[in-house]
């Protein structure tokens, strides 16, 4: 998990959001950002700055794994969507190659987990990227970090691979097409 050390530091792309905008679902049924999965998590990623994010999840009863508190792999996707979604910000598709969580403290229902996420360094395809979730507030302690490897790739790794009826439906929307395609046009 450690950048090689001719690793570049990651370049905001131009057309990036802008700091304080939300960035928006990548698809409405992911279990991340989706608005149509009922138990999902429902993240909704700000951009920062630079090629940094920051997103809220609220841990619902749906997220439970022992009585009243968080199940770690729950926690695990808030940290690796909020990672995953810096790739906007570079206008990159990358998807998860490795992730390694740290749970810090427990996590109990209710709970506002505050997270945020920054890109450490770029080298060809790998994205090497890390997070923090904290509760009691965006300065309160950590409950739970993670560092993460992610990997680009191009619109073809989910039509190859994808189920043909959700791909079908995704290449149907309009919408959709246009988040896919305005990945693709990275410099
Ligand atoms: C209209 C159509 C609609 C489509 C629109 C889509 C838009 C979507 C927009 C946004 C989507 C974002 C979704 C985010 C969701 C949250 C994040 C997730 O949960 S993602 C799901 C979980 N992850 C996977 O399912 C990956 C499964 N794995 C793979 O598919 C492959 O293994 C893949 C692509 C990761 C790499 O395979 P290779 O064949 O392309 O590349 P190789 O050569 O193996 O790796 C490249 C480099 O990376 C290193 N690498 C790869 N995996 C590694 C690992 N696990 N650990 C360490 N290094 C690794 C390799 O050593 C290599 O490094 P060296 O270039 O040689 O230095």
């Amino acid at each position: 998990m450690t950048p090689p050390s001719g690793a570049a530091a990651a370049v905001r792309h131009p057309d990036a959001p802008a700091p304080g905008e939300l960035l928006g679902s990548h698809y409405e049924h992911c279990f991340g950002c989706g608005g149509a999965q009922a138990h999902g998590l429902h993240l909704e990623v700000r951009a920062g700055e630079g090629v940094d994010v920051t997103a809220e999840f609220t841990v619902r009863p749906v997220h439970q794994g022992a009585p009243g508190l968080a199940h770690g792999g729950v926690l695990s996707t808030a940290l690796d969507e909020t990672m995953g979604s810096l790739g906007w910000l570079m206008h990159m598709i990358v998807v998860t190659g490795h992730l390694e969580t740290d749970f810090v403290r427990p996590v109990p229902v209710g709970t506002v987990l505050h997270l945020s996420a920054a890109v450490t360094a770029v080298d060809g395809r790998k994205v090497f990227t890390r997070a923090t979730g904290r509760i009691g507030g965006p300065e309160g302690p950590v409950a739970v970090r993670a560092e993460a490897l992610f990997i680009k790739v191009d619109v073809e790794h989910f039509t190859d691979h994808g189920r043909d009826e959700e791909i079908q439906a995704a290449m149907a929307d309009p919408d959709q097409v246009r988040r896919a395609r305005a990945f693709e046009v990275n410099p």
